[in-house]
């Protein structure tokens, strides 16, 4: 028994969402309730719908035990969507990988930001070019294809692992013949133009990675944080790198810390960029920007 009274794996569908969630709440998890209800649908194969409806419906001694090793994982600190192993962006479900950043609803106002100007190209020329630099699960352009049916992508990483889980996410969503991938540190096996080169770059200081919560410091692969002494590392070599890559006309965009819009504007007005639009993210806070070369006075 838990100090709420509660069985540690009641046998049905409703005392195991309390029993659940008391325990996420007991181990002081944030969002008890819907942690407890992904790990419980996920692994008993029911939806919301079935708890309402039969609340009294008898789960397996197999779905019983995978449902307690689940909460001994979230009550370790592991974030729910590493223990299912996907997660929803931009309406897509995509799997995740060790070698992978768990991508964010934060990062669904960057797909925001340049989506218009993908429809605009595709239906002006026909096709749109994305580049992806540091693409993990490959979120950023698979939600962007599926938005846009000219649109093609390279989603590039330097780590192996996180292209073979985009890959897979292409796969499952239909998207492959439009979804390449290329392992390469930023630009360096990067060949060709695109209109549009967008990344959601390491941007966190590393001094300051150890006072992440422990769901980001503990799952999230490293390499997917630390943006060396001012997290500012991979915006220099974006923007040194931007202009030969980019067809006339195109635009880079990018997902920043909180606090980078002013650094990264410069970072990239020395490489001759200006800022066309700057978004913010679910909280308000500046998330993301867009430049496009500045068009040098005759
Ligand atoms: C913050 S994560 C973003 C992942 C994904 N684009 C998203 O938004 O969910 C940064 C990504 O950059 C990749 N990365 C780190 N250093 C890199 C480098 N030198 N060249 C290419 N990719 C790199 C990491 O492996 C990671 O996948």
């Amino acid at each position: 028994m838990t100090e709420t009274g509660a069985t540690a794996t009641p046998a049905t569908l409703a005392g195991l969402l309390r029993t659940v969630r008391a325990r996420l709440a007991e181990a002081g998890i944030g969002d008890a309730g819907l942690d407890a209800r992904l790990i419980v649908e996920h692994f008993s194969g029911t939806t919301r719908t079935d708890a309402i409806v039969s609340p009294d419906r008898e789960l397996a001694p197999p779905v019983l035990a995978e449902i307690e090793a689940a909460l001994s994982r979230r009550l370790a600190g592991e974030p729910v969507h590493r223990i299912l192993g996907f997660r929803e962006f931009y309406g897509l479900r995509l799997f995740l990988s060790p070698e992978t950043l768990e991508p964010r609803p934060d990062t669904e106002t960057l797909v925001d930001l340049v989506l218009p100007f993908v429809r605009e190209v595709a239906k002006r020329e026909g096709a749109c070019c994305i580049l992806d630099l540091g693409t993990g699960t490959g979120a950023i352009p698979l939600a962007l294809l599926s938005q846009v049916p000219q649109a093609t992508a390279i989603g590039a990483d330097v780590v192996p692992g996180a292209l073979a889980t985009a890959r897979r996410n292409a796969e499952q969503l239909g998207l492959s013949d439009r979804f390449e991938t290329v392992e390469s540190d930023w630009f360096s096996k990067i060949s060709g133009r695109f209109h549009l080169i967008v990344s959601n770059p390491p941007y966190i200081k590393n001094t300051d990675i150890g006072a992440l919560q422990r769901e980001v410091r503990g799952f999230d692969p490293l390499l997917a944080l630390d943006g060396g002494d001012d997290g500012l590392d991979a915006y220099r070599v974006i923007a040194a790198g931007t202009a030969a890559y980019l067809e006339v006309g195109g635009r880079v965009a990018l997902e920043i810390g909180f606090d980078q819009r002013t650094s990264v504007t410069d970072i990239f007005g020395v490489a001759g960029f200006e800022l066309l639009a700057a978004g913010n993210d679910l909280a308000g806070n500046d998330r993301t920007l867009l430049f496009q070369r500045r068009i040098k006075a005759l």
